[in-house]
């Protein structure tokens, strides 16, 4: 059994990721952290009745009482550094789906690894059928450069754009290179309305309740439009990408960046 910990256990994720770990066969949940710990029992947050393994509110405690292998974190942007940090020191793989890191955090992280010889995964997406999506989009910019991307999540989220919408970007990026779309003489008559500048590629966020994760990557050529989509209509749709990452993590080189990288 692999010794998995999760970060942000009371979060929408957080609880998802405890249930997964839960009922998976290869792995046991040791120990839980949020920052609003009333230190309940982790099995009964997720109806499954007393398991004996509480929630804590101090990483470092926790990883010296129940001895992790693996820290799941699914907490916030300005939280995310300092968990990986922690963990690593203590020889405890991360598996991090929070988004908002910087291209800097991503390289300290690789930095970290190496040092210290800890293994980390971090994706911005965990389900499969966004990574499809990104690669088929990555494809697709080789024939169509003229792309918009318009990501749409639930009205809770803090960071935007979207960590899926950015690594799409990215991903698209070293296909057809920075270039200027749209009209040279196009005016913004409402700040902010033709989205997020990314090398050319406009990213435009969504927010409202009703939604969970979706994104639309739309292609524009002569005479014609090509969308890629992808919905998760709930959070088991990242389970499996979770689940596989905390089996892989121990046995990986160093970070790997992407959840595509350990698909294969
Ligand atoms: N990679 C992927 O596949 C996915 C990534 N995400 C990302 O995961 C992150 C979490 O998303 P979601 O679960 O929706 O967010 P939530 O806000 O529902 O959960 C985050 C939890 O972390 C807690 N928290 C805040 N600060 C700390 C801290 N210092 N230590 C421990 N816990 C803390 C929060 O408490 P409080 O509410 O009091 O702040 C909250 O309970 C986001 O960055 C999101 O973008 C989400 C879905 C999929
Ligand atoms: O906050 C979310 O919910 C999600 N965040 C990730 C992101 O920023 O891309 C992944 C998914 O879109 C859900």
């Amino acid at each position: 059994m692999i010794r998995v910990m999760v970060c942000g256990a009371y979060g929408k994720m957080g609880r998802e990721v405890l249930k997964a770990v839960h009922r998976d066969e290869q792995l046991s949940i040791v120990g839980a952290v949020d920052i609003k710990s009333n230190f309940d029992d982790v099995g009964e947050l997720i109806g499954a009745g007393k398991i004996g393994v509480t929630v804590g509110n101090d990483l470092q405690t926790v990883i010296n009482e129940t001895k992790p292998q693996v820290m799941v974190d699914f907490t916030n942007p300005d939280t995310v550094m300092n968990n990986i940090r922690i963990a690593i020191k203590n020889g405890v793989c991360p598996v991090v789906g929070t988004t908002g890191l910087s291209e800097a955090d991503v390289s300290e992280v690789r930095e970290l690894c190496k040092q210290s010889r800890v293994n980390a995964i971090i994706s911005p997406n965990f389900s499969v059928g966004a990574v499809l999506m990104m690669q088929l989009a990555q494809e697709a910019a080789k024939y169509f450069p003229h792309v918009e991307i318009i990501e749409l999540h639930h009205d809770q989220k803090l960071d935007a754009p979207s960590g899926t919408a950015l690594r799409t970007a990215e991903l698209i990026m070293q296909n057809r290179g920075s270039m200027h779309q749209g009209h040279p003489a196009e005016v913004e008559k409402l700040a902010g309305s033709r989205g997020g500048n990314f090398e050319g590629i406009r990213i435009h966020s969504v927010r409202l309740p009703g939604y969970v994760a979706h994104q639309e990557v739309i292609f524009g050529g002569l005479g014609q439009t090509l969308t890629i989509r992808h919905d998760s209509i709930s959070r088991e749709s990242f389970m499996p990408g979770v689940l596989l990452a905390c089996k892989r993590v121990l046995t990986v080189d160093g970070l790997v960046y992407g959840l595509e990288n350990i698909m294969k």
